[in-house]
């Protein structure tokens, strides 16, 4: 460590660790671009505004990322903030200890690598094996901007709770609380934006319809929400493409739209997100006004941050990011691709000598 450092202690952790003071704002402009207000320029100014959303998205892709010349430099910047959760792995388990960790896990590009093709993004079995330790250990819940049934069929976990939908569409514990009273239900269901089913279903066909003159774009109907793929889109393509969206998304003001990795989704415009889904199955599992829970959220995309935001909100527990890249983030620590989620996940296994059973989710010092 070269001059200036100084000692930071996560008060939501209790981690220590040495950093850098706070680098500029906008550490060589390749993340100053916030993504929010570039959505929100979309979203009022249309056609004009739609070059600057592109751009966004161009600037964050990781084939740009690699030719930035700064890039080495504003990493080992960026990883001095968001320190490597393998490296801080003691530390963290100390911050754990006689806490209830409940693990909250993002799918695409957190337990699967991000692929081409969003219906053949497999996960591996090894990972399968460890989330299934991870979850009789801890409870445990898969967090997707996914469809709930398309998630459940790539992980194919009974045991796991699942929030499909970003978080529109929760299968979570058997427990009465304030929003489930019902103390015969089998499984705590949720879906606060079940009125916008119809809605969903016909701008799915409507995108489906204006998108087709579109090579390599795909649609991908998630239930309470929608994706609109660029993947596979010649890049001279994307303003088209997001033309395309906005003039389909004009005529539906109940709807709004976010950005995530190559990507554009269409959701309710309702105050819900992945963040909110966490806390409402820390909420079904009697967790919420506990102080010695301790919960985990691994994600890697923009809506993962709502989460991680939460976290740093109720000073509990934190957030890891998984990313190769700087990013702007609310995440305490980072992990670089899923192979690391997986490490992390099998550490944390074998570094928490007793946790509460599964089963039954008190709070330890109540
Ligand atoms: O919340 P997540 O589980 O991270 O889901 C977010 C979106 O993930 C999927 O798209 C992403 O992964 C695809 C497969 O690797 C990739 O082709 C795509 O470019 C990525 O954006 C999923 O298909 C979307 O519906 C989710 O909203």
């Amino acid at each position: 460590m070269t001059q200036q450092n100084v000692l930071v202690s996560d008060t939501k952790s209790g981690v220590s660790l040495t950093v850098f003071p706070k680098p500029p704002a906008s550490p060589g402009g390749y993340i100053s671009i916030s993504r929010r207000r570039v959505l929100k320029n979309l979203e009022i100014n249309g056609g004009q505004r739609i070059n600057a959303w592109v751009e966004s998205m161009r600037a964050s892709s990781p084939t740009h990322l690699k030719s930035t010349p700064s890039l080495s430099q504003e990493h080992s910047t960026w990883i001095l903030r968001h320190p490597s959760a393998l490296d801080m792995f003691d530390q963290i388990v100390d911050a754990s200890k006689g806490k209830q960790i409940v693990m909250f896990l993002d799918y695409d590009g957190t337990l699967s690598p991000i692929v081409e093709d969003p219906d053949r993004a497999f996960m591996s079995d090894s990972m399968r094996k460890t989330v299934r330790k991870v979850a009789r250990r801890f409870p445990t819940a898969i967090v997707t901007g996914r469809c709930k049934d398309k998630v459940y069929n790539f992980v194919r976990l009974a045991e796991l709770y699942y929030a499909g939908s970003h978080g529109m569409d929760i299968k979570g514990p058997t427990r009465s609380s304030k929003y489930n009273k019902d103390s015969k239900a089998e499984a705590i269901l949720f879906q606060p934006a079940s009125d916008f089913l119809p809605m969903i279903d016909e701008v799915y066909q409507q995108l489906v319809d204006k998108t087709k003159t579109t090579p390599g774009a795909k649609v991908e109907n998630n239930k309470f929400c929608l994706s609109v793929h660029f993947r596979c889109v010649d890049e001279k393509k994307w303003s088209e493409l997001a033309r395309q969206v906005k003039s389909v998304l004009k005529d539906y003001p109940k709807l709004r739209l976010t950005q995530g990795r190559k990507v554009l989704e269409i959701r309710p415009n309702i105050k819900w997100d992945k963040g909110k889904a966490l806390e409402f199955l820390l909420e079904s599992l009697g967790l919420a006004n506990c102080s010695d829970v301790f919960p985990v959220y691994i994600g890697d995309d923009r809506s993962d941050e709502d989460a991680f935001k939460k976290l740093r909100d109720r000073g509990q527990g934190f957030g890891i990011l998984v990313s190769k890249f700087p990013k702007d983030t609310s995440a305490s620590y980072s992990l670089q691709e899923p192979n690391e989620a997986s490490d992390e996940l099998s550490s944390t296994l074998g570094g928490v000598e007793t946790c509460v059973p599964a089963s039954t989710f008190p709070c330890v010092n109540k």
